[in-house]
């Protein structure tokens, strides 16, 4: 679930790379892994940082301050597709045609045919087993055909219409075009955010695109409107154009985003994720109220697992008038466990996050309160922790449904036999982690938690609690691609140039799968961590 990021500023001589930096911040739930800023300077030049670890880290002053130019976009990520090796991180960058740097919020599903129609017809070269990077070359593709000398927003709206009717899946993306501006377009059924907001600049209006409106509050943009589904939005510094370029499909957000991913203070789509998560605790306290009242079970006290289900377990508490505790202190330097890679290190670091408090815990019956139970990790730990600490009961309750079926649309859970709730009953999740009860919140409660703030939106992808995918194109065959691919026990094990074919047979032509790590740099420093990655851009590398 990467976070993305577009500004362009009325004034070219201002640098846009610091706000752009500070935008990725407020991203930073939506990927840890590796981030990238690109932006677009004096004689339509590029310039680029982009590396793996966090935005504090990767973007310190000496990077941002070669980073020149008043546009540019940038990208926090959490790999959904290919590796998690910094020749991946984004934003991606072609030179033909025109220049292009991209950046992405998703994942494809026809990889396969994507990469088969790039070797065979359009003889592009993908040189990582990035999505993303495929989904750029169908971009340039797209731009390519039109053989013009300089192209105009008509001209690009056909390609991104083009790019549309080829890829499948979901991408919500930042695009900027070297001298021309930035550009911003959403899948057909709307599955990953992305919105724009204005603000007054001397002389004009400075524009951002990004993935939640929380950016531009922070950065006093107002007027957020979300790019919709199927819609292009092209920027530059004399006009705003927006133009639907796909035909009408089911809008269908990810519900997932309310219940974990975005942050409580952004509006997705017309809903706020705050007042939504509120709704999914109201809701679920009746659930356990019937729960409890049929098991003959009393609750002494309700304590949220931090930091998500914070505000879902406060309403809670507050409907079945019980006491709402803090009993799990929560180091405010670890991260979000979810999206990190690998088993391991999500396994280990929830104990380094979080610490059960005894005096909270000890004789009594607790209920805790997560947003949801994905691998079961997490529940797994605090559950035991709870019980180290004294807790007599341990009751369980989640405000989204079991989840049973893979993630197709950019959340890294692509394999079924990694979530706790696959195959299983809720008793038999319930011993799974150790808990002596569980609670699901049911799925309709949770759709309309989250429908009665914007009711216009007739659908959400629950595709993680149903298995029905909104895309088409997701069968049982895709899946077992999928978990082959990148099932935690394989994932890592891909080396860059090793192409994720789904589907067909990719691959062939003159493209070397041997490992190669490709690329030669122009530009100016050495490379971030050690690493050269990107063509022809003027890299603004970290002296070390
Ligand atoms: O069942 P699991 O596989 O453990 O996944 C679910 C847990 O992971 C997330 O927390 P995370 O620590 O990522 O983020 P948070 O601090 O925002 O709650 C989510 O909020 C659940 O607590
Ligand atoms: N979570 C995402 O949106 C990931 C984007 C893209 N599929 C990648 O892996 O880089
Ligand atoms: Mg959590």
């Amino acid at each position: 679930m990467c976070g993305i990021l577009g500004l362009l500023l009325h004034d070219p001589s201002i640098d846009a790379a610091s706000e752009i930096a500070e935008g990725l911040s407020l991203l930073q739930h939506r990927g840890q892994d590796a981030c990238g800023i690109v932006t677009g300077g004096p004689k339509g030049r590029f310039f680029q940082c982009k590396a793996n670890g966090m935005v504090r880290d990767v973007f310190d002053s000496n990077a941002i301050a070669r980073l020149v130019g008043g546009m540019g976009i940038g990208h926090v990520r959490y790999p959904t597709a290919g590796s998690a090796h910094h020749a991946e991180a984004q934003p991606f960058y072609v030179n033909s045609p025109y220049g292009i740097v991209f950046a992405h919020n998703g994942n494809l599903i026809n990889t396969g045919s994507l990469l088969h129609f790039m070797d065979a017809d359009a003889h592009r070269h993908i040189n990582t087993s990035s999505d993303s990077e495929l989904l750029l070359n169908i971009f340039a593709n797209e731009l390519q055909k039109t053989g013009k000398f300089r192209i105009n927003e008509e001209d690009i709206f056909t390609a991104i219409g083009g790019l549309m009717a080829q890829a499948k899946g979901a991408y919500a993306c930042v695009a900027m075009l070297a001298g021309f501006g930035i550009i911003a377009f959403r899948d057909p059924n709307g599955i990953r955010p992305v919105g724009m907001a204005s603000r007054a600049a001397a002389g004009g209006r400075d524009w951002m695109f990004a993935s939640e409106s929380v950016v531009a509050d922070a950065s006093g943009f107002g007027g957020w409107e979300d790019v919709r589904p199927g819609e292009a939005v092209i920027i530059t510094r004399a006009s705003v154009s927006r133009r639907q370029v796909a035909p009408p499909a089911a809008f269908a957000p990810d519900i997932f985003e309310f219940v974990y991913f975005a942050r409580p203070d952004s509006v997705l789509d017309g809903i706020s994720v705050y007042r939504s998560r509120m709704a999914m605790g109201d809701a679920l306290a009746e659930e356990v109220r019937r729960v409890l009242a049929e098991k003959k079970i009393e609750v002494d006290v309700v304590i949220p697992v931090p930091d998500t289900s914070r505000v879902a377990a406060l309403n809670l508490a507050q409907q079945l008038k019980l006491p709402y505790r803090e009993g799990f202190i929560k180091n405010r330097y670890v991260g979000r466990t979810f999206i990190m890679p690998g088993q391991q290190m999500r396994k280990k670091n929830v104990r380094k996050k979080l610490n059960a408090m005894a005096l909270e815990f000890a004789n009594k019956n607790v209920l805790l309160v997560d947003d949801s139970i994905v691998r079961g990790t997490t529940s797994k730990e605090i559950i035991q922790m709870a019980k180290d600490v004294g807790a007599k009961q341990v009751i369980v309750a989640s405000c989204a449904p079991p989840i049973r079926f893979p993630n197709v649309y950019g959340i890294d859970m692509p394999s079924r036999y990694e979530l706790v709730g696959h195959g299983r009953t809720v008793e038999q999740i319930s011993d799974a982690i150790g808990a002596d009860l569980v609670i699901f919140q049911t799925l309709p409660d949770l759709i309309s938690s989250v429908r009665q703030f914007n009711p216009a939106i007739a659908s959400f992808d629950c595709s993680v609690f149903t298995g029905e995918y909104v895309t088409g194109g997701v069968d049982a065959a895709y899946l077992d691609h999928l978990e082959r691919l990148r099932a935690d026990n394989v994932k890592g094990k891909a080396i860059v140039g090793d192409v994720a074919v789904l589907e067909g047979k990719g691959g062939g032509g003159a493209r070397d799968t041997s490992g190669s790590e490709g690329a030669s740099v122009s530009g100016s420093g050495g490379p971030v961590n050690g690493h050269d990655d990107t063509i022809g851009l003027h890299n603004t590398w970290k002296s070390s």
